[in-house]
């Protein structure tokens, strides 16, 4: 009886899955207009997953527009999947196009080219290699990548891995001494040096550097940032941008000494803002010593230069600072700083949670731009008008649901939008200046939704009570999302607690796969957004750092009783689940509250801080946390070993009870697998029902095409498990 259930519920799990990885998400849209000015294209790039061919398929699409007197969709393109595309685009006139094309031999070696095509036809064809310059160009990876055009479509401006030198055996042959003197001889014995890279995610990125290629004469100039900045230290550059008139660049610079730490998800790590004159090659730093930077964008005028800014080390994400740098006289002005809520929770504007701007973002007034930022538990499209210093949200209250800005021009906006039931569809819509000198809009669904039948959800609000109002907290209020199945059952369904990794990120309303899954599988789901959370203000995230392990555990587990006591859930069939500090969360819930959970997966889980400390690529992280101020030189003594172990799920591991499924990425480089062995290891030594998932090929998100499918359907077959039996 019990092996059939877990058989039908696992088949059901498989074909759910399979029905809703076809939801494709949106990765890019851009806005054109071609020479008929009142034709408007709306191009788009999309990426999906293939079960069939275990990879995630990029597509675009493109809608036709007419604009005579309000948007009406003429005609809509075909899928056409994009096959080997690194970059895609599209020069200022719209006349050019730049196409990086990344294609592997059937040996599997990689060769890149510089694709130029016109309206027409394709006019140019580089090899990257044959230009012997520089590395592997780097791809759209959120912080070093770019690729723009100059004003004049004369140039292109992109970052590439830095050309190494040759190495060879000391004990290779010595060639004839008349050589070609003109290359550089390769260096002995320098085969084994120890190359360090950006950590997790950006393992063979090392040394990015600026390329400027001549598009006439197909040749390429590095601008070795070492020299212009007069200075030994080793930089890299990225997220580079051409100044007015084509005389500059701007460009963020991070430091690769004393050592590197992780950059993904942590836009914190010390860096600056710098701007080269082309002519003269001088080069000077534009931003605050000893902060972070990102996202430069200059106003159509160019008369303003913006950028994000951030407190460096501390916690990894948090309420950012939007700064104005004016061009003529480079003064910095703060626009927008940090947001603190206390009483007042996220009904007032929490600060900007973002690690971008739009590539296009601003309106035409040069003034006011747009941008998507989190907002509690969900995603709302922003304006910031950077004369006035005011912040504005442009999407109606009632569309709660996860916006994302993807272009904007004349005045016109291209997003997308999702929620826990809608995968994301195309919105454009057209600005209207307001008497008060904000933006309303009037919107147009470039397609028909495909809602998901079957799911419903709410935003709640939590308080914290009890034990955990004796902190000094108490006065922050942090949310949850619950996502439920609609059916028409009398059975109350299982409740899945899902607390987030991080510890500072949030779960948004957004459309999520394994949450759909779950729920048409007949499980509720809590997503809980405890303080420390990004998008409730500064005071939330700020509130955590030393509190791990209790503060961040009281609140899902209060969320959980909470929900539970409202009577839609049977108390006893409640599951937990989580990944990274969202698994360190599930150790602590299982450890602390043995008997509430009749099973736990977690994913790459964080168990014991004071053991990641020396494998993690953000050892920062394990400090931090752990409420230990960090610098770089830093070393962890005794006392701080023990702040971490205590704090670590490791230490309640005696008291657990609860079957655990442990899931680990086998190249996961922020949350090292042996941390996952070690709790394994400590589970089996106490007779706990353990079982262990390695998943080869995968970091630390564990979204290989096949892995995610695998895992999604395990969890099920888990859960049915240990909720079918007594
Ligand atoms: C906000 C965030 O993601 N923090 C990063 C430092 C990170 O990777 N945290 C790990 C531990 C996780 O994903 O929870």
């Amino acid at each position: 009886m019990e092996t059939d259930k877990i058989e039908e519920a696992t088949s059901n799990a498989v074909d759910i899955y399979k029905g809703l990885a076809c939801s494709p998400s949106v990765t890019r849209g851009e806005i054109s207009f071609g020479d008929n000015t009142s034709l408007t294209t709306v191009t788009s790039i999309w990426s999906q997953r293939d079960i069939e061919r275990s990879e995630n398929v990029k597509f675009s699409r493109s809608h036709y527009i007419s604009q005579e007197n309000h948007i009406e969709v003429l005609a809509r393109s075909a899928p056409t999947e994009l096959k080997s595309e690194v970059w895609n685009v599209q020069s200022p006139s719209g006349k050019l196009r730049v196409i990086i094309r990344s294609v592997k031999s059937d040996k599997q070696d990689e060769k890149q080219y510089i694709e130029i095509w016109n309206t027409q036809n394709k006019e140019k064809n580089i090899d990257v290699k044959s230009l012997d310059i520089h590395g592997k160009i780097y791809d759209q990876d959120g912080h070093f990548g770019t690729l723009q055009w100059s004003k004049s479509e004369k140039f292109l401006l992109y970052v590439a891995e830095k050309k190494q030198p040759k190495t060879e055996s000391f004990f290779e042959k010595k060639p004839e001494s008349n050589s070609d003197s003109s290359k550089d001889p390769p260096l002995r014995g320098e085969e084994h040096v120890f190359r360090e890279m950006w950590g997790e995610q950006f393992v063979d990125k090392c040394h990015p550097v600026l390329c400027v290629f001549d598009i006439e004469a197909a040749t390429t100039r590095v601008l070795d940032t070492t020299k212009v900045l007069n200075t030994e230290m080793d930089m890299s550059a990225g997220q580079a941008i051409w100044t007015p008139g084509d005389s500059g660049v701007v460009f963020v610079g991070w430091t690769n000494e004393p050592f590197k730490l992780g950059l993904i998800y942590c836009p914190q790590r010390r860096n600056a803002l710098y701007h080269i004159d082309l002519e003269s090659t001088t080069c000077t730093q534009l931003s605050e010593k000893d902060k972070s930077v990102r996202s430069p964008r200059f106003t159509p005028d160019g008369k303003k230069l913006v950028y994000l800014q951030n407190a460096t080390y501390g916690p990894h994400m948090t309420c950012a600072n939007l700064i104005e740098c004016d061009w003529a006289s480079k003064n910095l002005t703060t626009i927008v700083g940090d947001c603190f809520q206390g009483e007042d929770g996220i009904s007032k504007f929490p600060g900007i949670y973002s690690l971008e701007f739009p590539t296009r973002c601003w309106a035409t007034d040069n003034k006011t731009l747009f941008m998507s930022s989190t907002w509690g538990s969900k995603v709302d499209i922003i304006s910031i008008n950077i004369e006035t210093k005011t912040v504005a949200k442009l999407n109606e209250d009632a569309e709660v649901g996860v916006w994302t800005v993807l272009d904007v021009t004349r005045d016109m906006i291209l997003a997308s939008y999702a929620n826990p039931s809608t995968p994301p569809y195309l919105r454009l819509g057209v600005l209207n200046l307001k008497e008060d000198a904000t933006y309303s809009i009037t919107w147009t669904q470039l397609d028909t939704p495909s809602r998901i039948s079957g799911i419903k959800y709410k935003i709640n609000t939590h308080t914290p009570t009890g034990e955990k109002a004796k902190d000094h907290f108490s006065n922050l209020k942090y949310e949850s999302i619950l996502v439920t199945p609609t059916s028409e059952s009398n059975v109350k369904p299982p409740l899945v607690v899902y607390p987030h990794g991080g510890p500072h990120s949030a779960i948004v309303c957004d459309f999520m796969l394994y949450i759909a899954g779950l729920c048409k599988c007949g499980y509720a789901v809590l997503l809980v957004n405890y303080r420390g959370s990004t998008g409730a203000g500064k005071d939330s995230i700020d509130s955590l750092p030393g509190n791990v392990g209790t503060q961040d555990v009281n609140d899902v587990q209060g969320a959980a009783e909470e929900i539970i006591k409202d009577g839609n859930f049977d108390k006893n069939r409640v599951v937990v689940m989580g990944g990274s500090h969202g698994g360190f969360l599930t150790g602590h819930l299982i450890g602390q509250h043995p008997k509430f959970y009749r099973a736990a997966v977690m994913r790459n889980p964080a168990i014991n801080v004071a053991s990641m400390l020396g494998s993690t690529d953000i050892p920062d992280w394990c400090f931090v946390e752990a409420g230990i101020e960090y610098n770089q030189s830093i070393l962890a003594g005794v006392e701080d070993y023990k702040k971490m172990w205590e704090r670590s799920p490791i230490k309640y591991v005696k008291d657990v009870t609860t079957p655990v499924m442990i899931m680990l990425g086998a190249i996961d480089l922020r949350v090292p697998p042996k941390q996952g062995h070690e709790y394994y290891r400590a589970l089996k030594a106490n007779n706990v029902e353990a079982r262990m998932l390695v998943y080869e090929g995968n970091c630390h998100p564990i979204n290989k095409v096949d892995a995610e499918a695998d895992a999604f359907v395990n969890i099920v077959k888990w859960f049915t498990k240990h909720l079918s039996s007594p």
